[in-house]
């Protein structure tokens, strides 16, 4: 088969590729790194010179930059931006009208592509360039992507050389076949999610958690600050012979595996191998996970899959969050009605990891939100703020983790996780969330007051 044939039968630009979009369409941008850059540039353009372009609506999540085509001053009465996961980004977007969260638990999107929205009009995916066998790699997202190009009426590829090529699974990439038109993009660097500065309450959190985490354990990290400083933190412990098996491929597993405490040994399932579904990190990871057959890309359906998760022995699972009430309710999507980020992943590893056998999952966050002020402001509330998400159920909860102290909720009655929770809350503000305890009946006289 002459794949190179092909590839110059598909071969466009992006001008001519954005003439496929009709008044009305869906049009799914892809997924956080693989958003398209050109095309999005030229559909912009476009949507400029053709005002009667219009009622199109966009899916995408993660957006690591502004698509360009929501920059358009009538851009709010002619398309709407659908997001699976906001960025900061996404959340100006909200706050412009035009953005939209799209409620998911991350493991099940595969099936609401190929079963619930069936049919996407255009697909825009920044990939790979075409390998020998005729296939463009997904590169830094398996994630969804294989399903959205099977429902896709037109699968348009913009092939970027920097895009790193992630092997080692399945559905990591789109053949020639697949495609309908290829555009060979102005190959701009991939875009960076630095992980920002490790403020000391990260660090506190972290040197609760590492002396939890066995030899030979298995790691998910979550995406933002506090579970990067813990990966930072075991870059630095006596840990040997880790595994990944994460959502998120982020830096910081990076320095764990250059310090040498990764080898996959101990993994029941891809051994040796670090298995991921999207990764967002800077320069030092795209480069580390290109072509590494020590890395595995995956569809999320896979990855973040409870039982897969659950057949990996001592599982360890670290993500963050935004309030947790004294039920031990945890609320990472939104601040109030607020929306903040998304359910990503979050339950997935919650349940598979408190499913393994040995395993443990770790929600964390600070005792308190940063104000302008400086005034105390608690994470930790007797209610989730009226209108917040319920990202994790009470009873699946298993340990929080805050600056102050680290509490196993599993088996705990209401009278003891109000003890527990309120003990690793900030010292200024427990007596205030003791009187709101017992006002709901969930403190009792012989409950400590630590
Ligand atoms: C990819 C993976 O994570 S793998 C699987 C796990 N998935 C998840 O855990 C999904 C849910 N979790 C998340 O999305 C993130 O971990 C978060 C949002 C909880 C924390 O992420 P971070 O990037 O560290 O959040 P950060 O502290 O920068 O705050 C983000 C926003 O929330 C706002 N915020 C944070 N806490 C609160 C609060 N209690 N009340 C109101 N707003 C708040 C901040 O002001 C900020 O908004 P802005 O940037 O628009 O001003
Ligand atoms: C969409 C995935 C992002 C997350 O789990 O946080």
């Amino acid at each position: 088969m002459d794949y190179q044939a092909k590839y110059q039968e598909k071969l466009t630009t992006a001008k001519e590729a954005v003439k496929v979009v009709k008044s009305g369409d869906w049009v799914d941008y892809s997924f956080c790194a693989n958003h398209p850059v050109d095309l999005d540039k030229a559909l912009a353009e476009r949507m400029k010179e053709d005002s009667s372009l219009k009622d199109l609506k966009f899916r995408g999540g993660i957006a690591l930059w502004q698509p360009e085509v929501t920059k358009l001053e009538d851009a709010p009465g002619r398309l709407i931006w659908n997001s699976i996961h906001t960025t900061g980004i996404e959340r100006k977007l909200i706050n412009s009208g035009i953005c939209y969260y799209v409620p998911i638990r991350y493991s099940e999107v595969p099936r609401y592509y190929r079963e619930n929205i069936k049919h996407v009009d255009v697909a825009f995916i920044q990939v790979a360039p075409m390998d020998k066998h005729g296939f463009f790699n997904f590169g830094l997202s398996s994630s969804h992507l294989a399903a959205l190009c099977e429902i896709s009426d037109t699968v348009v590829v913009e092939v970027n050389e920097n895009m790193p090529v992630c092997l080692g699974g399945f559905e990591v990439g789109v053949h020639i076949d697949d495609v309908d038109m290829v555009v060979e993009s102005s190959n701009r660097p991939m875009a960076e999610m630095p992980s920002g500065k490790t403020s000391e309450i990260d660090e506190a959190v972290a040197k609760l958690i590492v002396p939890e985490i066995p030899n030979g354990a298995c790691l998910q990290l979550g995406i933002g600050g506090m579970p990067n400083a813990v990966g930072s933190l075991i870059a630095k412990s006596d840990l040997k012979d880790l595994g990944v098996h994460t959502e998120m491929y982020v830096d910081s597993f990076v320095d764990i595996t250059m310090a040498g405490k990764i080898t996959g040994k101990r993994k029941s399932i891809d051994k040796g191998r670090q298995v991921f579904t999207f990764g967002a990190g800077t320069q030092k990871l795209y480069d580390f996970v290109d072509a590494n057959p020590s890395i595995m890309a995956a569809p999320v359906d896979y990855v973040n899959d409870i039982d897969v998760i659950a057949s990996l022995d001592n599982f360890i699972s670290i993500n963050n969050t935004v309030e947790v009430d004294l039920f031990g309710q945890v609320a990472s999507e939104t601040g109030g009605t607020r929306h903040i980020s998304g359910a990503g992943g979050q339950l997935d590893f919650v349940l598979g990891a408190y499913k393994s056998k040995g395993g443990k999952s770790f929600i964390c966050c600070s005792s308190t939100v940063p104000t302008k002020d400086g005034s105390l402001k608690s994470r930790i509330k007797p209610c989730i703020t009226e209108g917040g998400i319920i990202t994790a159920t009470r009873a699946n909860t298993q340990y929080l983790v805050t600056e102050y102290g680290l509490v196993n909720l599993k088996g705990a009655s209401t009278w003891e996780r109000a003890e527990k929770i309120i003990s690793v809350c900030h010292p200024d503000l427990r007596d205030e969330l003791i009187e709101e305890a017992d006002k709901m009946h969930i403190w009792n006289r012989t409950n400590k007051r630590v």
